[in-house]
């Protein structure tokens, strides 16, 4: 039976899912065929806070429900934190590199940007970290795929961009990077450069194996560890708040030999002026337990008054 994994049709989408599709060939000589899906991120140009953080994911899933396709590949970061009843993610495959990544259109790095840059991005967790370095650069709003803002800044709409490594790297646009951004300077988004292979948790192959577990042959254990500790950072800071979350989470070898879980995660106010930021270290299999522990740790130093939770 040939495998429809349901795509995006954006190049970022279809880039990943085609690797994936190869992926799992590969490992289980099963074909695969891409399915096009058309969400309602792609339809609309509204800024993406107004539209919602599930807005390029629900057309995924409802084809996932009506069994119009097998399984679908996300950008981790763009699923909301919420699980998705009856779906699973079976797999979360090796991440690419987690940074963002500057692109100036005269070569100047983050450190060279002088006050009045126009630096292209909308995303909050971005614009409160360039704030906070208070240097004067002024974010604007921009949207599109990955290749409608690199023609904008081409175009010169913006000085600069901040955007994805990965995205970059995905669509074999990696070239154009001027500075990828050390994580201390600039931290990632939650999961970002990690994908999510979803599936019906009960969906099983014509002679009955489930597909979940064939889906699972290509899971990479210290990928889903970091991810899960930063999307539970981000899970637990996010209740009842839309606030800018970053996480970034590596797994690395203890002196005893076991793996450890290094996450550090940041709160930071709109304007980037208060930003708290604090790191927090367990055992793989309590990923989502330090994740959890980080989020209370960020609140006890005043991660509310960011977020502007009321006390
Ligand atoms: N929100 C859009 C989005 N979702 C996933 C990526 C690519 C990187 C990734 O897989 O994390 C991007 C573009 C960007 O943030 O530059």
């Amino acid at each position: 039976m040939t495998l429809r994994l349901g795509t995006r049709g954006s190049a970022l989408a279809m880039a990943q899912s085609r690797t994936v599709a190869d992926a799992l060939t590969a490992a289980t000589g099963r074909p695969v065929e891409l399915v096009e899906i058309v969400t309602a991120g792609d339809r609309s140009s509204e800024p993406i806070p107004r539209l919602g953080v599930g807005v390029f994911v629900s057309a995924l899933r409802d084809a996932l429900h009506a069994k119009e396709i097998d399984f679908a590949v996300h950008s981790y970061k763009d699923l909301p934190s919420a699980p998705a009843d009856g779906l699973t993610i079976a797999a979360v495959p090796p991440r690419e590199d987690p940074r963002d990544a500057l692109i100036s259109r005269d070569g100047r790095t983050l450190a060279e940007l002088g006050p009045g840059t126009r630096v292209g991005t909308g995303a909050a967790r971005r614009i409160a970290q360039l704030n906070g370095l208070g240097r004067g650069l002024e974010c604007l709003p921009v949207r599109g795929n990955i290749d409608t803002r690199l023609r904008k800044l081409a175009d010169g709409e913006y000085d600069a961009l901040v955007l994805a490594t990965a995205g970059l790297r995905r669509i074999g646009r990696q070239d154009e990077i001027t500075e990828v951004l050390d994580p201390m300077l600039m931290l990632p988004a939650p999961a970002q450069g990690a994908l999510a292979i979803e599936c019906r948790t009960d969906a099983v192959l014509p002679g009955g194996a489930p597909i979940v577990e064939l889906l699972s042959t290509l899971d990479d254990e210290h990928t889903r560890a970091a991810v899960t500790a930063e999307r539970a950072l981000l899970a637990t800071l996010e209740a009842g708040c839309s606030a800018p979350v970053a996480a970034f989470a590596v797994v690395a070898e203890a002196e005893d030999g076991e793996y450890e879980i290094y996450l550090r995660g940041g709160v930071f106010s709109q304007d980037g002026i208060q930003a708290v930021r604090l790191s927090a270290t367990g055992t793989l299999t309590d990923a989502a337990a330090v994740g959890r522990r980080l989020a209370a740790d960020l609140l006890a130093e005043g991660a509310d008054i960011a977020l502007g939770v009321p006390a």
